[in-house]
């Protein structure tokens, strides 16, 4: 099981001082939605060329002209880019192009989605990479949040997936226990006092 790292933080400097301390225990490097937004584009093209040995994760969380945005992050440096699962198909199918066109791949985010194994099942037939079994920050905030349902979607799709809502060292064993090609942790890594050992620590929580 692969470990992706969302780096969560809103300057490009952060993100790279994140990235210099997590990489060496992390396969894939996620740049947050809050991130781009607050960065743009030339956040992803500073991580790649700091990290061209990492697999760049552009969560763009895109909704519509699905072939655009992944074509301009695809040029500039990402490796995977994430669309919406509740986006419609032929902005799915935008993506794919774009990611087919580069070489590249698009991971579905099932954030917000009820039936998380029928779209996920639905969106890898559209040519998705994997899709990510997603509870949010906001859902996870929520009351009675429970992290079990992600594992429980996951194993039930049948296709490769992701998972991500609040993974800790506690419980990134039953990611992997699930079947979940990539575990994605955020707040765990940049929340902690010592980057480095946080991702080093889920990284020995991990049997290869
Ligand atoms: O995409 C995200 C929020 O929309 C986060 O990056 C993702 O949930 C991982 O972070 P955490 O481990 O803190 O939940």
């Amino acid at each position: 099981m692969k470990l992706q790292f969302a780096m969560d933080t809103l300057t490009t400097e952060a993100a790279l001082e994140l990235a210099a301390a997590a990489a060496p225990h992390v396969d894939i490097l996620e740049l947050g939605t809050p991130l781009i937004k607050s960065a743009g584009l030339s956040a992803v093209t500073a991580i790649k060329e700091a990290h061209p040995d990492k697999i760049v994760f552009a969560d763009l969380k895109t909704m519509d002209a699905g072939e655009l945005e992944a074509d301009m992050t695809f040029a500039a440096g990402a490796d995977l880019v994430t669309v919406l699962g509740t986006a419609g198909d032929s902005t799915i199918v935008g993506a794919v192009a774009a990611a087919k066109k580069h070489g590249k791949g698009v991971v579905v985010d099932l954030i917000g989605v009820a039936d998380k194994p029928k779209r996920a099942k639905e969106v890898v037939a559209l040519g998705a990479e994997f899709v990510e079994m997603h509870a949010g920050l906001d859902e996870q905030a929520e009351e009675g949040f429970t992290f079990s349902t992600l594992l429980r979607d996951g194993e039930a799709s049948g296709v490769p997936f992701s998972v991500a809502g609040g993974i800790n060292a506690s419980t990134i064993a039953s990611v992997q226990q699930a079947g979940a090609q990539v575990a994605v942790a955020g707040g765990a890594i940049y929340g902690a006092d010592d980057v480095g050992a946080a991702a080093a620590e889920l990284r020995a929580a991990i049997t290869d």
